[in-house]
């Protein structure tokens, strides 16, 4: 099947002569839900702005359903809704006319009860009649992502959308972006919450100066890359590691009573009955111990520090 978005060998250098994006390919597939991670700086916006039209690119192509970006402009934006980061939208305007204006735009035939739809789902019906400027910034924000389904994109973009939203708009808009979803839409999105890509996201593409570095199933990502911790729980507490265990990939809590051991999950041998006997061996006892998976966050900060 043809991805959603295609993306290659796109570059873009901005007219300070400073190059954003060094070649990026992509592929999005088509009905997933895709989170672009990256450090502040890293180029996501940039790259979003070009797919859907607001920046040139320097060079490369994008295919958006198949249309070409640049030559294909008006068929390829039809099939992408955006919400962008920043909000903006006419301030007098009701958030109805404010949305039957933007589906016209796309040359979409108007349809009340789609509007209607999408307004009751963003719990925005009761301020269909409310100018803009009258609403809170919660409520802006979500006039933004109706403006985005206006027109029954195919595609939809988030750049950032839960940066500074409360925790109901947060759950609100994962509901929506899950039921989008379902109906065959395909979402990519920004942010820079990464546990919420780890709940969310089917893949994860990581980018950093300007280069995608990776790009892999979430439970993929997270099993290849995925380290395990084993917490001690030690029934005295240590000054110091002992030197006998210096070689073993192990840190003591500041206050030297939990002795931390990182192991791969998915290594040969985990070391742990070795590392059991040489504590039976120096007489460290423990009360508990318990182990952990590292979440998404610790796999994307190893990766970009990696890449420095
Ligand atoms: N108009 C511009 N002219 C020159 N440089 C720009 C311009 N817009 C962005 N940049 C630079 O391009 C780089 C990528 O910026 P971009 O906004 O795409 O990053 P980002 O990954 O979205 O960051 P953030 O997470 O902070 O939103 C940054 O170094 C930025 O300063």
């Amino acid at each position: 099947m043809q991805p959603a978005i295609s993306v290659s060998n796109l570059v873009k250098t901005y007219a300070s002569g400073f190059q954003a994006l060094k070649g990026i390919d992509l592929h999005i597939r088509r009905g997933e839900i895709f989170a672009l991670l990256g450090p502040n700086g890293a180029g996501k916006t940039t790259l979003i702005s070009i797919i859907c039209g607001l920046v040139k690119p320097t060079c490369g192509t994008v295919l958006a359903d198949g249309h070409d970006i640049v030559r294909d402009y008006r068929a390829a934006r039809s099939k992408i809704g955006l919400v962008p980061q920043e909000l903006f939208t006419d301030a007098f305007e009701s958030v109805w006319d404010t949305l039957k204006f933007s589906r016209g735009l796309f040359g979409r035939r108007p349809d009340p009860a789609y509007l209607e739809k999408i307004l009751r789902n963003l719990s925005l019906w009761d301020k269909r009649d409310t100018r803009i400027m009258a609403l809170s910034g919660g409520m802006k924000r979500r006039v933004m992502i109706a403006k985005a389904l206006s027109h029954e994109p195919l595609i939809l973009f988030l750049d950032e959308p839960t940066a500074g939203v409360d925790v109901e708009l947060r759950r609100d808009m994962w509901e929506m972006v899950r039921s989008l979803r379902a109906n065959g839409v395909t979402i990519i999105l920004t942010t820079h919450y990464i546990e919420e890509a780890e709940q969310i996201a089917d893949r994860i593409g990581i980018i950093h100066h300007g280069e995608i570095i990776l790009v892999e199933d979430k439970h993929i990502l997270m099993r290849k890359l995925g380290k395990k911790r084993l917490t001690l729980h030690l029934q005295s507490p240590l000054q110091r590691i002992p030197a006998s265990l210096a070689d073993q990939p192990l840190t003591l809590s500041a206050d030297g009573n939990n002795l931390i051991y990182t192991f791969d999950a998915h290594g040969d041998t985990t070391g742990i009955a070795h590392l059991l006997r040489q504590l039976n061996d120096l007489e460290i006892d423990f009360k508990d111990l318990h182990t952990q998976e590292s979440s998404l966050e610790e796999i994307f900060v190893n990766l970009v520090g990696r890449h420095k």
